[in-house]
């Protein structure tokens, strides 16, 4: 299990700058196993192009390296932080997060402003607005800069399904976004990126851009995620 983790954790660290998602280095996927409670994240600092499943690392939930010689991200209290949230709130149901400074969706972090569902682009990925969660104070930024990280977005999700919002901003610094798998979680960052740019293109065009009809927004999200799904293909019968 561990090294399907491992192999998938990689193939989704690679995507990110082939989905145009980073620059340099500034981004990391996790992957967790709940049945271990474990996480495999990318080791700090090393180009993506260098990255092998060997080099992923394995970590607990509190943020010690169980298995690997290379230093975890930087970012992995933040993972560790959102795990444990999201095994309180929908276990089972979120095993992937990444974390990008995707220029669309940094730039509505850094404006403080969440990404506002203005079309049926956003709707099919994201129930309703892009959230932001509150900026850390100098304290936080002091004591444990990652950690207090994810427990300003654990804030911001009180009254929020993560499932339904698979992202958040960050104020001031960028986003993260997560899903079922670590594939499902750069889909996400990919698709956030995406309606983020169109977000910007679409203020520029008129300012006063009014919000996506409610009913408009919930038929869109879903026909791809309700119970009711119909887009996309059946998932084929497990075999017997
Ligand atoms: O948020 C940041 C920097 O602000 C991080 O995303 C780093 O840019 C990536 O760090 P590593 O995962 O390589 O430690």
């Amino acid at each position: 299990m561990l090294q399907d983790l491992r192999e998938a954790v990689c193939e989704a660290n690679r995507e990110l700058p082939a989905g145009g998602l980073v620059t340099l280095t500034w981004g990391n996927v996790s992957g967790f196993d709940a049945d271990a409670s474990l996480l495999v994240i990318k080791p700090s600092g090393v180009p993506y192009g260098k990255l092998t499943p060997a080099s992923m690392v394995v970590v607990d939930l509190d943020g010690g390296v169980v298995e690997g010689d290379l230093r975890p991200s930087s970012d992995t209290p933040t993972h560790a932080r959102l795990y444990r949230f999201f095994a309180g709130r929908c276990p089972g149901r979120i095993a992937g997060i990444t974390h990008t400074h995707s220029a669309s969706a940094t730039a509505f972090a850094q404006a403080r402003t969440p990404v506002p569902c203005l079309g049926t682009t956003h709707a099919d990925h994201f129930h309703g607005p892009v959230p932001l969660a509150r900026p850390l104070t100098a304290d936080e930024v002091d004591d444990g800069y990652e950690a207090a990280t994810g427990e300003a977005i654990v804030e911001r999700f009180a009254d929020l399904d993560p499932v339904a919002t698979p992202a958040v901003l960050l104020a001031g610094h960028a986003p993260f976004t997560w899903g079922a798998t670590p594939a499902a979680s750069v889909e996400n960052a990919v698709a956030l990126e995406a309606v983020a740019a169109v977000a910007l293109a679409t203020l520029r065009l008129r300012p006063d851009a009014p919000p996506l009809e409610r009913h408009v927004l919930d038929k869109h999200h879903d026909r791809k995620h309700g119970a009711g799904a119909y887009y996309g293909q059946p998932a084929s019968p497990s075999p017997s």
